[in-house]
């Protein structure tokens, strides 16, 4: 379809913010290296086996991207993210981040380092948000006064009312929850932010004014993203880059939304994307000058922005 490379998927109803290019501060690099995750299987005799859930695993996700990790459930997207902040250990290989092995340092101060969304929030339920929010930069030593004014101006940039610091998370909707999850990831600054399903537990309409606002965030602070998810439709919004993995977290294919909808390389992927679903039908048109991705119902789903480069 003639679609340039580097060309990104954003969101049809947010207008372009061309000049807009984030200043990359603080966002790392991360580079995995032939890495291979074997959780034990017990089998019947009483013996264990092991099966690779990652399968040596190799890809370098640029910093200031967003890279989704698109797959069926159970293919190793939650290992893989896992394993960067060392929430589950490799079997084999390496993870660098700026080109610093995750396995050379602690891994506790690596995992305050890393920004961790998670499904269903992770709140702690017996701390209000505030303190749900300013707990990791406290343990870093930052200052109570400085981690409130931060998880005020997290709360602010996500849309949650101030008066919603005083409550715990079982006071909160969906939506806010998942909300306060993300300030809490972002509250001590992190190069990397891993997100694993964030937005999954919500209705729809909460989903994409979340997605909507992690674009507009990101737009500010750029992070290296990894976000998981298993949705098409989230993973042509939000990426920079989609890694679409099959069992054992081999990658079927790596590119930006366009260049998967426009090049799939096999019916794999052209499935997996619902290129072949008379119910789905995604196709690509010229919109008011844009070229933007319809959905069956002739709905736009996202854009095309071939000004937008893949950032270094
Ligand atoms: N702690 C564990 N012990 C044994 N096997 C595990 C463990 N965690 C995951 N697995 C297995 O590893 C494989 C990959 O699991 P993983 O959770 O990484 O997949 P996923 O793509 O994130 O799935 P989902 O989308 O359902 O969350 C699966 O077969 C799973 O059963």
């Amino acid at each position: 379809m003639g679609l340039q490379a580097g060309t990104r998927i954003t969101d049809a109803r947010v207008p372009a913010t061309e000049d807009s290019q984030p200043a990359i501060t603080g966002a790392s690099t991360i580079e995995f290296s032939g890495v291979t995750k074997r959780y034990p299987a017990p089998v019947g005799n009483g013996s264990v086996n092991s099966r690779a859930a990652v399968e040596s695993f190799s890809a370098t996700l640029p910093a200031g991207s967003i890279t989704v990790l698109l797959g069926s459930s159970g293919c190793g997207k939650t290992t893989l993210l896992r394993m960067v902040n060392r929430m589950v250990e490799p079997t084999g290989g390496r993870i660098l981040l700026d080109g610093e092995d995750v396995q050379d340092g602690n891994p506790v101060a690596l995992r305050r380092s890393i920004g961790y969304v998670m499904q269903n929030a992770g709140l702690l339920p017996h701390r209000r948000v505030l303190d749900n929010i300013t707990l990791v930069p406290r343990l870093n030593g930052t200052s109570r006064s400085q981690a409130r004014a931060r998880a005020h101006e997290l709360m602010d940039m996500l849309g949650l009312a101030p008066d919603l610091a005083d409550r715990y998370p079982g006071q909160l909707s969906g939506g806010q929850a998942q909300r306060v999850g993300v300030a809490r990831a972002l509250a001590a600054d992190p190069g990397v932010l891993l997100m694993d399903e964030p937005f999954g537990a919500v209705d729809p309409l909460v989903r994409r004014d979340l997605q909507r606002e992690l674009l507009r965030i990101q737009g500010e602070l750029a992070k290296t993203i990894i976000f998981v998810t298993h949705d098409v439709d989230e993973a042509l919004m939000l990426g920079d880059e989609i890694i679409l993995l099959r069992e054992g977290a081999q990658i079927a294919q790596r590119g930006t939304g366009a260049q998967l909808l426009a090049d799939p390389v096999d019916d794999f992927v052209a499935r997996f994307l619902g290129l072949d679903d008379a119910d789905r039908a995604l196709r690509l048109a010229d919109v008011a000058g844009n070229r933007v991705v319809l959905d069956r119902a002739g709905r736009a789903i996202g854009r095309i922005d071939a000004d937008a480069e893949m950032r270094p």
